[in-house]
């Protein structure tokens, strides 16, 4: 499976061109023959404008429209990051996932929000995630803060995903966090991890995109240059890693 990372730079408030931005990037990772697009966290208004609930897409008909009718069109998988929806008067930070006829996989609304930055005064959060199955792969993904909850990542684990999509705008004042945080939740799950997050210098979004293999190597290093990275991952090693030490037989799960 060749992945594209979408290490992009949307443009806070700036709805439009922030669709042309994530139009071209789908465009590119296909001409550099990817297999999936993986895209940011609130790439529709960015992180977040004062007028979000006027710029919050209505009940997510256009990034539905829009994704759905470009991974037909150039027969792409695309995980996608997140946009923000307003439904019944609430708005959501919802992830989309397409596969390459256009149809929806599956989505899901952040469930944890990051309440150092006030997202938890302006959003309403989710309370169901999905798996779903992408080329013939079991996959989830998590928004951003979410990947703190090291629960979840091991439900889904344990539910037999075998890639890790992360999706975010994460400071650069807490990378560490990130980097350690995309390989920790790879080796404990013996998964891949493969993590996307924006790049904006003045809202202090700070890339480091990177895609790790289910022993924690890098087979994408984090980056900081704002643009579309891919590599292939070899799906086989996940058996291939837990022929060697298989921590799912070693678990003690009468013990938590
Ligand atoms: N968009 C977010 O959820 C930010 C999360 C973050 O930066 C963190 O440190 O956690």
């Amino acid at each position: 499976m060749k992945i594209a990372l979408g290490q992009v730079a949307p443009i806070k408030g700036e709805v439009d061109n922030n669709y042309k931005l994530i139009e071209d990037t789908i465009r590119k990772s296909k001409s550099k023959g990817a297999d999936v697009v993986v895209l940011p966290e609130a790439w529709n208004t960015f992180y977040y404008p004062k007028n979000i609930e006027e710029l919050a897409d209505v009940d997510g008909k256009r990034s539905k429209e829009f994704l759905s009718n470009i991974s037909k069109e150039l027969d792409i998988n695309i995980v996608g990051g997140s946009v923000a929806v307003k439904e019944d008067g609430k708005i959501y930070n919802r992830n989309y996932n397409y596969d390459r006829n256009g149809k929806l996989l599956s989505e899901y609304d952040k469930i944890h929000l990051f309440s150092p930055a006030g997202e938890d005064k302006l959003f309403t959060s989710g309370n169901k995630y999905a798996t779903f199955e992408m080329d013939g792969v079991k996959c989830a993904v998590v928004l951003c803060y979410d990947v703190r909850f090291v629960e979840r990542t091991r439900k889904f684990a344990l539910d037999g995903i075998e890639i890790l999509f992360i999706c975010a705008s994460w400071a650069t004042s807490r990378l560490n966090h990130w980097e350690a945080l995309n390989r920790a939740r790879a080796i404990e799950n013996q998964i891949f991890v493969v993590g996307v997050n924006s790049t904006r210098y003045k809202d202090d979004s700070g890339g480091h995109s990177m895609i790790v293999d289910p022993l924690g190597d890098y087979i994408v290093e984090p980056y900081e240059t704002t643009g579309v990275k891919t590599a292939e991952i070899n799906m086989n090693q996940v058996k291939d890693v837990r022929k060697q030490m298989n921590i799912y037989n070693d678990r003690r799960s009468d013990l938590y």
